[in-house]
């Protein structure tokens, strides 16, 4: 008899569920569920970056796609192995004493404090400097030092810290705090016990300075030197973490009923989207997988023997087991990499929102006709004439901080800033300038780790833009001066979680050996122009030139 997994994968905009023969890896379903209130801006002040998702869009997410892929797959429900959940991270969120989400509870329903606090919000600045600040001059261990030495805003305790500075209702009413992956995890498990359940590793790890060598979370004494609510805190959150093979707990009684499935469903340890997007995309030592969307996760895998006590500055982490069970898993990336695209786009479209959109002169079904077309054509064409400018025309340098700076060196006050703009620089140029600074922002991530002693020997791009936009990829390789290959599957990190969750069933003995077996074939691969390659360098060189003069006059 067969064995089927489903992995699901939590994005920023859409949660997606897929049902996986673990035989072949072979997607038999999918579907996607795209967040209702999230999509309606709801909680979200983008002007103070403050992001945050309610819960029920993502209960009714867990739902839908999950009925929606057993129905697809017509699959005896017994033949459903094991679930494995990936999310976004650091994206916490506070929950009761008995794990319900603040959100779901009377009185906070509408509560963004009581939310889940998105990565991408970046409310908790002050905070992350606080801890930076107290980290390297306590007189005790530097917390930060496995997760690249630099505390992000981006992150588990300065989210938390921020919002229990902010909202002392909230403060009072959360018993503990969650992070995405494990909330939903918990959701699915029978064994309600929060205490010991099982958190995940992986965003422990690269998020909450959770390390071995301290003895998991950084102690109570350095915890209320920043604030007394997170000594407290501490004790409701947790002392060991868990891998993404090991087994969570069955599927509880309520969930198999809503979900048409039984009980005997295996559900894993929780992960982050881009670790688990490394495994469906078949990670292996020294190969950088990158996940190009809204932002960029990068992500590569080293033995214990080559990292051992060595701290690779400016990243977003080294963690025993954060991708393969074993292995040190190593983090990098872009706050905004597709995203800063999708600023420009919205910028060039305010006349059409404002002026055309809303004219007298078309009527509603011509406008919705016109948006449409718009729509297929807008960074189709804008691609097109990006492309076919000449490297030898004056093209303005831009820099890809429109959401601050991930990494190298975390800095999320940082913004973006374009120079060398001329009355010959069209809408053309400027994209070309903003799609020359994500790939340049990609590469001081890699020459941070080669710089480090990271040996980088092959690259894999996954995720939305890598399958979208040949033109990105071809400038990605110039840049970088490697080859990448595109992975094949769409859902490589719901891909990802299907195969942990395979492992965690015992349907396999090890990530590797499952992911050989099930992980994505590559589609395509671009290769380094060596006539292009010198006329990058140079633009390479105003972009260092320029970052390091915004960074130098940012307060
Ligand atoms: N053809 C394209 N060229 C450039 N950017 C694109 C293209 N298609 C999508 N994007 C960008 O990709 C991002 C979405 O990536 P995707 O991987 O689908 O989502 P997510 O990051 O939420 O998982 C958006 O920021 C969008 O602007
Ligand atoms: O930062 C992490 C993981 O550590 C990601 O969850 C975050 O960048 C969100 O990724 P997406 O842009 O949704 O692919």
């Amino acid at each position: 008899m067969k064995n089927y997994v489903i992995g699901l994968d939590y994005g920023s905009d859409s949660v997606r569920a897929v049902l996986i023969d673990t035989e072949n890896g072979q997607e038999l379903a999918s579907d996607v569920c795209h967040y209702k209130r999230w999509g309606n801006k709801e909680y979200c002040n983008a002007s103070i970056n403050q992001f945050r998702q309610h819960p029920l869009d993502h209960i009714e997410g867990l739902e839908s796609t999950i009925k929606a892929v057993v129905a697809a797959g017509k699959v005896d429900p017994s033949q459903i192995k094991s679930i494995c959940i990936d999310t976004t991270g650091s994206s916490p969120i506070p929950v009761t004493a008995d794990g319900t989400p603040l959100a779901l509870t009377k009185g906070f329903e509408h509560n963004p404090n009581a939310m889940m606090v998105l990565w991408k919000d970046h409310t908790a600045i002050n905070e992350a400097n606080e801890i930076n600040e107290l980290s390297a001059n306590w007189g005790g261990e530097n917390f930060t030092k496995y997760e690249g030495g630099i505390y992000s805003s981006e992150w588990f305790w300065a989210k938390i810290l921020h919002v229990a500075r902010e909202d002392e209702a909230v403060k009072n009413a959360a018993h503990t705090w969650m992070e995405h992956c494990d909330l939903m995890t918990y959701l699915l498990i029978d064994d309600k016990d929060l205490k010991s359940f099982k958190r995940s590793r992986c965003a422990a790890g690269h998020k909450a300075m959770w390390h071995e060598d301290w003895n998991g979370l950084p102690p109570v004494e350095f915890l209320e030197k920043l604030d007394p609510y997170l000594a407290t805190l501490r004790g409701n959150l947790y002392d060991e973490t868990y891998t993404s093979d090991v087994v969570a707990g069955n599927l509880n009684q309520e969930w198999a009923t809503r979900l048409g499935l039984t009980t005997d469903t295996i559900i894993a340890v929780g992960t982050f989207d881009a670790h688990s997007g490394a495994v469906g995309a078949k990670i292996d030592e020294n190969t950088l997988v990158r996940v190009m969307g809204t932002s960029t996760c990068d992500i590569l895998v080293s033995t214990k023997e080559i990292i051992g006590t060595k701290t690779v500055k400016g990243i977003c982490g080294q963690v025993d087991g954060s991708v393969i069970p074993g292995y040190i898993g190593l983090e990098a990336g872009q706050s905004a990499f597709g995203d800063v695209l999708a600023w420009f786009k919205e910028t060039l479209s305010w006349p059409l929102d404002n002026l055309v959109y809303t004219s007298n002169l078309l009527s509603d079904e011509q406008k919705v006709q016109l948006k449409a077309e718009v729509e297929s054509n807008f960074i189709k064409t804008l691609t097109q004439q990006a492309e076919a400018i000449p490297l030898s025309e004056s093209i303005p340098t831009a820099l890809d901080w429109v959401n601050g700076r991930r990494t190298p060196d975390a800095n999320q006050g940082l913004k973006s800033a374009i120079s060398n703009i001329s009355l010959g620089t069209k809408a053309p140029h400027l994209f070309k300038a903003l799609i020359n600074s994500i790939c340049f922002g990609s590469k001081k991530i890699v020459d941070r780790f080669e710089e480090e002693g990271v040996r980088i020997d092959s690259v894999i791009g996954i995720g939305g833009v890598a399958r979208k936009s040949p033109f990105i990829m071809q400038t990605l390789a110039n840049v970088l001066n490697k080859p990448i290959k595109v992975a094949a599957s769409d859902q490589a990190p719901a891909l990802g979680a299907a195969i942990y969750a395979a492992v965690a069933a015992g349907i396999y003995p090890n990530v590797i050996e499952a992911s050989k077996k099930m992980g994505s074939d590559f589609e395509s691969e671009y290769f380094p122009e060596s006539d292009k390659i010198e006329a990058y360098q140079e633009l390479m060189d105003s972009y260092s030139d320029l970052a390091q003069f915004i960074e130098s006059i940012t307060k």
